[in-house]
């Protein structure tokens, strides 16, 4: 039964062993050398350190591509043309389903024809030297960014590789990534995880963990997105890591995303142990981009804009070719100088909106109620919490693939593009917070001459790549 317990040694070694056989590259995995190799790293490539101290918003892009000579080169490209402060390693869709050997096949053909032949960084077939290699040839710290339900045997690799941050959790590398996956087998996959970087933490490597704040992209309600961020926080907390990077979304209206951001930072503050350090991260926007770069640039800069005013510790930048997929180096270089621009010209401005204290209070109000409700579902388990909260669908994301969650609700922008909740399902929010969205979204209706419905979702999940925020009715 899937419960949150420390995983003992003896269990950790046992499951790394089967690992090893699942590629050959894991051979190489010592953990008392790997943990000397990470004592060999200068300051400035301890992950956590560099962004624990930081005194601004430190900007980190995505990044990744198959051969090693191309990563350096792009990674060191964003750094010295981008300006990015943290550096990123996406890793490929291959690796993220475990399909090591489709991954390989990929490299090699990426080797021979110097084609990107996949849409990442196969990490496990470039093992453990190729990522050392990686590590010590660029000049920031870098951070594992996949979409990996199961990410044991990356994290083993990735870790005695160099790598001293790793996105990802039981849920939100899950609901939003795969639709097979049950949540009791993820949350034991990343209880591993988490213990390994637990394991190195008490050697003395801080291995900077970082749940995935924006799950399924798009309209996510701040209220479920921080759920999930405190619910991940607790089970890895539970399994020694000490460096927690809660992630968030941006949904586009800036009192929601800035009341948002604070309401992250003080959750996570609250809900999780003394000794560990919760840092906040803000996602640009993560739905569809416009496919006109300058409008897509206005997207990043309102990113910017907001990260300004909320003063997360770290940004995740987009680029203005998102419209087209995988961007080029240029192109994603110029994504991060765009946010830095607005970070810059705003952060000493004291901004006062008002609206913001007001729509913190209630998204802080809304989550509490979320995870009171999986703490009573788990009888203060909160493994068993979630796992039970998202059968009665008490706990639930929208737009899950996943079988794992109901997939009932429905979010839908008010008459302010705040995001606000149409279909609840069996959502464990209380009738008072349940009648605030519906009043928000009938003053929209009226605003629009049209009930609320599903059509405005899907206006809604348009908007933004059309050029505008709200979905209204032609
Ligand atoms: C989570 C989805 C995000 O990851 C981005 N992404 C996925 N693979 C790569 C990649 N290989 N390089 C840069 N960005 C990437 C994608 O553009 C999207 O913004």
């Amino acid at each position: 039964m899937t419960r949150d317990k420390r995983l003992p040694e003896s269990e950790l070694q046992r499951i790394a062993s089967d690992l090893r056989d699942d590629w050959p590259t894991a051979e190489a995995v010592e953990f008392t050398e790997a943990v000397e190799y990470h004592g060999t790293l200068p300051a400035e490539k301890r992950f956590a350190e560099v962004l624990e101290t930081a005194d601004r918003p430190l900007l980190q892009p995505r990044a990744g591509v198959p051969r090693l000579r191309d990563q350096i080169e792009l990674l060191e490209g964003l750094r010295t043309e981008g300006g990015a402060d943290l550096l990123p390693t996406t890793i490929d869709s291959y690796t993220r389903d475990n399909e090591y050997a489709k991954a390989q096949e990929g490299l090699e053909e990426a080797r021979e024809t110097g084609e990107d032949t996949l849409n990442g960084f196969p990490a496990v077939n470039h093992g453990v030297d190729g990522c050392r290699e990686l590590i010590e040839s660029v000049g920031a710290p870098v951070e594992v960014r996949h979409g990996t339900p199961d990410a044991r045997l990356l994290a083993m690799i990735t870790f005695a590789g160099g790598f001293q941050s790793f996105e990802g959790g039981p849920i939100s590398y899950n609901i939003p990534y795969t639709k097979r996956r049950d949540l009791a087998q993820t949350i034991e996959q990343w209880q591993f995880v988490d213990r390994l970087a637990g394991l190195y933490t008490e050697f003395g490597v801080t291995i900077n963990r970082e749940p995935f704040g924006p799950l399924t992209g798009t309209l996510v309600p701040p209220c479920i997105a921080i759920a999930v961020m405190v619910v991940e926080g607790l089970l890895s907390a539970t399994q020694g890591v000490k460096s927690l990077t809660l992630g968030y979304g941006q949904v586009g209206t800036l009192v929601q995303d800035v009341a948002a951001l604070r309401a992250l930072q003080s959750l996570g503050d609250e809900y999780l142990p003394d000794d560990v350090t919760v840092t906040t991260v803000f996602h640009e926007w993560m739905g569809g981009f416009p496919p006109d770069e300058a409008r897509a640039n206005g997207v990043i800069g309102l990113g910017g804009a907001t990260a300004a005013i909320a003063k997360p510790d770290k940004v995740i930048t987009k680029s203005p070719q998102e419209f087209r997929g995988v961007p080029t180096m240029e192109a994603n270089a110029a994504g991060l100088r765009t946010t830095r621009q607005l970070i810059d010209m705003l952060l000493e401005q004291d901004v006062q909106i008002d609206g913001i204290d007001a729509e913190q209070e209630f998204i802080e109000r809304s989550t509490r109620a979320l995870l009171d409700t999986i703490l009573e579902r788990g009888e203060g388990d909160v493994a068993r919490g979630t796992i039970r909260a998202f059968e009665t669908g008490e706990f639930d994301v929208p737009f899950a693939p996943s079988e794992s969650a109901a997939g009932q609700v429905l979010p839908a922008r008010d008459d302010d593009g705040r995001v606000r909740i149409l279909e609840f399902g069996d959502l464990a929010l209380p009738d008072e917070i349940r009648e605030i969205h519906r009043t928000k979204l009938d003053t929209r209706a009226e605003t629009e001459g049209r009930e609320p419905s599903f059509k405005m979702v899907a206006d809604d999940v348009d908007a933004i790549s059309e050029g505008r925020l709200i979905g209204r009715p032609d």
